[in-house]
């Protein structure tokens, strides 16, 4: 079978959604091309059920941190309710919703493997074999996502370790639970199953849990975990692995470690290792080298979209991109080279300069921008203005509320680069802070900002009132 159509989309998950999604709205025709379920890793084993499984052990401490109310917490949370509404977010593993809203948008979808054979060509091979042989008019783009990576330690991949998808996908919380790697994962699924019943110890390599943060949101993040019982080890190198009977052993070089499931979360590895790269001269199983566009360099046609590329592996961010990339397809389908200057609807310069994240543990950690060390290192003049985030509203909020609010203010400018909250509640916070950095709004300006009285937004006036001495 042939197909033609304007834009041919690889993979069929958030990013490629909204890439279809964009192009169609702009008057082109697209097809998605998904080897699993439609909607992605996002939908099923990532952002979705990770964050139902954690919520309900955050509303709990949220209600034990207001006398009052902790009187009235007299149980403890239900594990089995708790990964059946985990389940019901991932629509139990069931994508017809996904295409439902797919054909609803005016989207194809052909379901099997897709590979690239030469210029704006995809060869689909469905599960019953089948080859459909599809051809782009103006755009293919790739939105292959990533895959959890192995890190070369002698018999890991062999005693059947979990990735994330087994980490958020579990129907029981192990008795204990070994985690290799204290980044975003790591840390996340160490805050959820430790309180849904399991033993966790995690196993860091890094002097400190999330690496790429503020070191004081390392410093509270580590806090917290210790403080739920999670046993938490740094510097520590695991240098081989085995199975004995159902235990999994770990040599590491701190001594041994025993436990019932492994969970490696050491970071991603681009999924476009068999996608036929090399039919168009890339180099297969590397992230997508990309423009601002997201234009893959050097190949007119192909895009590199979302997690592919390797920019920011963060759905929200996946998203953003396709709709700058999508915007640009359509732009160049009609004749038209698109403003390439930074913040234009056609690029995506918040990958570099204000790519907001939250990392759900507990304290939260919310941040947007650049961190201190990452201004220090792009050679920005910059004060850095760093306090407790102790304001009416964080203490009505929580008895002994504790958080941190840190601020990078490039003194040339006088705009924020760059904030961090540490604490609980503070993921609602960071769309101002994200306003604030991307409007590049002046300091002086934002004493106008007058936050509410009494709630934790109060923290912007604390901040400001620092700055200024
Ligand atoms: C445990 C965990 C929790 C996370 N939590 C968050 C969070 O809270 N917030 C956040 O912003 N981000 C989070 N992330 C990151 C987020 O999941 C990713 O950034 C996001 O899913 C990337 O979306 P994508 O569409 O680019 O790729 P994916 O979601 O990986 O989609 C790629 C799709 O392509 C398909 N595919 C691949 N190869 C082929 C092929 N050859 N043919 C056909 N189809 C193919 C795949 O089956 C898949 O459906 C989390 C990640 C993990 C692992
Ligand atoms: N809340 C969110 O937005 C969220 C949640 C989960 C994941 N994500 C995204 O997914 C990405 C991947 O998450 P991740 O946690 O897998 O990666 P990560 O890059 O966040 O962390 C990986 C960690 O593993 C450590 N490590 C590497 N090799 C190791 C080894 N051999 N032994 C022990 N530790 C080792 C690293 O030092 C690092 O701290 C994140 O970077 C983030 O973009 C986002």
């Amino acid at each position: 079978m042939e197909q033609t159509y304007d834009v041919i989309v690889l993979g069929a998950g958030s990013t490629a959604e909204n890439v279809a999604d964009v192009v169609v709205r702009g008057g082109l025709s697209a097809v998605l091309v998904e080897s699993e379920l439609v909607g992605g890793e996002c939908s099923y084993w990532a952002c979705m059920p990770s964050k139902a499984l954690l919520r309900g052990t955050e509303v709990l401490a949220e209600a034990r941190a207001v006398d009052g109310a902790r009187q009235a917490v007299t149980g403890e949370q239900d594990v089995a309710a708790t990964l059946e509404r985990r389940s019901s977010f991932t629509s139990h593993w069931d994508d017809s919703g996904q295409i439902e809203w797919v054909h609803g948008a005016g989207i194809e979808l052909i379901r099997g493997t897709g590979r690239l054979a030469g210029e704006r060509t995809v060869v689909v091979t469905g599960d019953d074999g089948t080859q459909t042989r599809l051809t782009a008019r103006h755009a293919v783009a790739v939105c292959t996502g990533s895959t959890a990576a192995m890190p070369p330690v002698d018999g890991l991949a062999d005693v059947q370790p979990w990735s994330p998808r087994e980490a958020t996908s579990a129907k029981e919380a192990p008795g204990r639970l070994l985690v290799l790697g204290g980044g975003y994962v790591g840390c996340e699924m160490a805050t959820a199953w430790q309180a849904l019943g399991s033993r966790v110890t995690v196993l860091q390599h890094g002097e400190r849990v999330l690496e790429g943060a503020e070191p004081a949101a390392s410093d509270a993040v580590l806090g917290g975990l210790r403080a739920a019982g999670v046993d938490v080890r740094l510097d520590t190198e695991v240098t081989a692995a085995r199975r004995e009977g159902d235990e999994v052993v770990l040599s590491t070089s701190g001594g041994e470690f025993r436990g019932d499931e492994v969970l490696v979360a050491v970071g991603r590895a681009a999924r476009t290792g068999d996608i036929g790269l090399e039919t168009v001269g890339l180099e297969p199983g590397e992230y997508l080298d990309v423009d601002d566009t997201l234009r893959v360099d050097g190949v007119p046609w192909l895009y590199g979209v979302g997690d592919a590329n390797g920019r920011r592996l963060l759905t929200h961010m996946g998203k953003y991109q396709a709709r700058q990339a999508g915007a640009a397809i359509v732009a160049r389908a009609q004749g038209e080279e698109p403003d390439t200057s930074d913040w234009s609807p056609f690029v995506a310069t918040a990958d570099e300069h204000a790519t907001p994240s939250v990392v759900f543990t507990m304290p939260q950690v919310a941040s947007v921008g650049r961190t201190a060390a990452e201004a220090e290192k792009a050679g920005l003049a910059h004060r850095v203005i760093d306090i407790p985030l102790k304001v009416a509203g964080s203490s009505l909020f929580a008895d002994g509320y504790e958080g941190r609010a840190i601020a990078v203010v490039d003194t040339d400018r006088e705009v924020l680069v760059g904030l961090t909250f540490v604490g609980p509640a503070v993921a609602e916070l960071l769309q101002a802070a994200t306003i604030a950095v991307v409007g590049e709004v002046p300091i002086r300006r934002l004493w106008h900002a007058v936050p509410a009285y009494p709630t934790i937004n109060e923290i912007w006036l604390r901040l400001l009132e620092a700055y200024r001495g």
